[in-house]
């Protein structure tokens, strides 16, 4: 008989709870959000709506729609102080620690802060989600030393977003591409950064707190810092033709391969043909195909030679690029969608709490006594 503790390292595999925001199906590469398929929300609806579904469990009517709409644009401004503490990051500060520090300043002046009841958790999500893309949006013009654009409520959330940071809004098919990714993104079940949300939610701490701890969970390449990471290996391999060669070295190094690979899709990532399509779009938009040419090459050996599949970063990373967005602001904008699913856990966790606490096995020394600092030498 094998006595060894059945230890499930990373969680794999490990059913933790219950949810009824998302479902994801590896058998079948698909995923749905309170029920509805994410390619279908892509097509039939917007980014503001899938939030609210999110956070409501429904599709908004024409006047629910209105009325979220209203309160993200009236909530969007920076207060002077949080505009001043960016304006005093390091220029070199990584935009995810940027943001994560803004909105743990944003916690400490919301008046609210400390309510975890749900209707004022509600309040301060709609709060985050209107003034996260102000904040990512600041903090990188900042680091560049350039002076904040102020968000404008007569435009959509995704035109504002351009609109602070480059003063202008592009034509409507980058908007729509855009609008894209960001239900894409908004979403995913017990990712990591997900359940680090959830875990902090569950000691009865704030949102803010619980979404500070998200974002740090998503910073890293493994997870969401991957889209990042994807266009600086684009940009590494000097023309389509090059791929297969700069490939093999990796191969030879056994070296990672960002944007490819997933825990729980193993036959393929349900969002990564909606987004490759609107990353060709923007291919076409812009005149420029190398990058998703050279992605082609790389998505073909890597399914041929090691069966592993590219994830949704795969194709966000040059779709970004190609909208004109600097490198560092991919994973920010990653951050700007995923509040959504975030807060949806968090809300959920709370209406159904226990503590997250799970257990290790001990491999250190056996216990033994303490020798007095005189006698150690
Ligand atoms: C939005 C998101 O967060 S999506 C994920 C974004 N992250 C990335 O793109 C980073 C690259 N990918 C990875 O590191 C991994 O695939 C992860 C972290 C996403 C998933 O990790 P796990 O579920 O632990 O997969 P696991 O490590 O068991 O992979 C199985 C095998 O495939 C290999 N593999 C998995 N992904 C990759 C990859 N991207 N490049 C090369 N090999 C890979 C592993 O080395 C492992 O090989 P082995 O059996 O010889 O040891
Ligand atoms: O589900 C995961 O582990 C990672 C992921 O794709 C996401 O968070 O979107």
């Amino acid at each position: 008989m094998n006595d060894a503790p059945d230890i499930k390292k990373g969680l794999v595999g490990v059913l933790a709870d219950v949810s009824s925001i998302s479902k994801v199906m590896p058998e079948t590469n698909s995923l749905t959000y309170r029920g509805y398929a994410v390619q279908d929300l892509c097509e039939l609806a917007s980014f503001d709506e899938t939030a609210f579904l999110l956070w409501n469990g429904e599709l908004p009517t024409k006047a629910e729609l209105a009325a979220f709409q209203a309160e993200e644009k009236a909530n969007r401004a920076l207060t002077p102080a949080l505009l001043r503490v960016i304006a005093e990051f390091p220029k070199d500060a990584h935009p995810m620690d940027a943001i994560r520090s803004a909105v743990s300043f944003m916690g400490m002046e919301d008046a609210e802060s400390e309510d975890i009841s749900d209707a004022a958790q509600r309040r301060k999500a709609m709060r985050l989600l209107a003034k996260i893309p102000t904040a990512v949006a600041a903090a990188h013009r900042a680091s560049k030393g350039q002076a904040p654009i102020a968000p404008d409520p007569s435009l959509s959330f995704c035109e504002n977003f351009f609109h602070m940071v480059f003063g202008k809004v592009p034509q409507p098919e980058v908007i729509r591409a855009f609008d894209v990714s960001m239900i894409l993104y908004a979403e995913h079940t017990f990712n990591a950064s997900t359940f680090t949300a959830r875990t902090i939610c569950s000691t009865m701490a704030d949102m803010h707190g619980a979404i500070t701890g998200a974002i740090a969970a998503l910073k890293g390449p493994l997870h969401g810092g991957a889209n990042e990471a994807v266009m600086h290996m684009l940009k590494e391999i000097p023309s389509p033709e090059a791929a297969a060669g700069w490939l093999e070295g990796k191969f030879d190094h056994k070296a990672l391969v960002m944007g490819f690979g997933h825990r729980v899709y193993k036959t393929g990532d349900s969002r990564v043909p909606t987004m490759k399509k609107y990353a060709e779009i923007m291919a076409e938009v812009v005149g420029d195909k190398r990058w998703m040419n050279t992605s082609n090459v790389l998505a073909k050996i890597m399914l041929e030679r090691k069966n592993i599949h590219p994830n949704l970063d795969f194709p966000a990373g040059p779709a970004y690029y190609l909208m004109g967005f600097d490198i560092p602001l991919f994973t920010p904008i990653f951050v700007c969608s995923r509040i959504t699913g975030w807060a949806a856990h968090v809300l959920e966790q709370a209406a159904d709490n226990r503590l997250i606490r799970p257990l290790s096995v001990y491999t250190g020394v056996e216990q033994r006594p303490v020798v007095p600092l005189p006698q150690r030498g």
